[in-house]
């Protein structure tokens, strides 16, 4: 913390009076895995069956938000940790505000998700691995990135030359190089039903 002197302040509104005029939970879906894993794909079929069904939910993607609000972070492990930690606290803002996010970063590091679960409450934190053999991921390769990492062109990008850390007790794991994608987003909405955080 750099800055001294601050109180928080409350609002009369809670994050439960939110929740209810909404009629659902506000849990953060956080989608981790390789480039070209399919976060991105997953998040927006995810996105649209809530939609349909009247949630509130709002989508982070990690190619968008280094677009405007991370757009001075790189990709070394410092600025990937940045990255994450700010995604985090704006994620925490949705959940407070009685919106369902969902956000689609490798977020690469163990330690930095884990941060940001500390930061909710039991239940509210949905880790979803979208679990894909490197082999597949980079021969989808959706936006030719893997080449340019296999050539040189891009260094330290995850997968080939920077680390990937597997979740060790996700809530979900999809394994996009075996299942469907319709699968793949019954089993998520299948999990909001099962916690209660939606009821239609
Ligand atoms: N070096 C390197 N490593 C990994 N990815 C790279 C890199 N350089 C650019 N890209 C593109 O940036 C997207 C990943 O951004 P994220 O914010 O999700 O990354 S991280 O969570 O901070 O690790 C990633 O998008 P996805 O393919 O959707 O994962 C890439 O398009
Ligand atoms: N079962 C599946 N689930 C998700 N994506 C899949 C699946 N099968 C093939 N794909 C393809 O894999 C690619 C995943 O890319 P993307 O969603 O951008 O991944 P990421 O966001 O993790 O980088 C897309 O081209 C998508 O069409």
């Amino acid at each position: 913390m750099k800055s001294t002197h601050i109180t928080w302040h409350d609002s009369e509104i809670s994050k439960e009076d939110r929740q209810n005029l909404n009629h659902h939970q506000s849990p953060v879906l956080w989608f981790t895995g390789l480039s070209g894993s399919g976060k991105s794909t997953l998040s927006v079929e995810v996105e649209k069956a809530l939609y349909e069904r009247g949630v509130h939910a709002y989508r982070l993607d990690g190619d968008n938000i280094r677009h405007g609000l991370n757009k001075n972070l790189g990709f070394s492990p410092e600025d990937r940790t940045e990255n994450i930690r700010r995604i985090g606290e704006v994620a925490k803002l949705m959940n407070d505000a009685g919106l369902m996010t969902l956000t689609a970063f490798i977020s690469p590091y163990r330690e930095d998700r884990d941060n940001v679960r500390a930061l909710f409450n039991e239940g509210e934190f949905i880790e979803v691995y979208t679990k894909c053999s490197l082999e597949e991921a980079e021969s989808r390769d959706p936006k030719g990135l893997y080449k340019k990492a296999r050539s040189g062109e891009i260094k330290g990008f995850t997968g080939v030359d920077a680390p990937y850390e597997e979740p060790n007790e996700p809530e979900i794991i999809v394994e996009t190089d075996k299942q469907s994608l319709e699968e793949s987003v019954q089993e998520v909405m299948d999990h909001l039903h099962r916690i209660g955080a939606i009821s239609i």
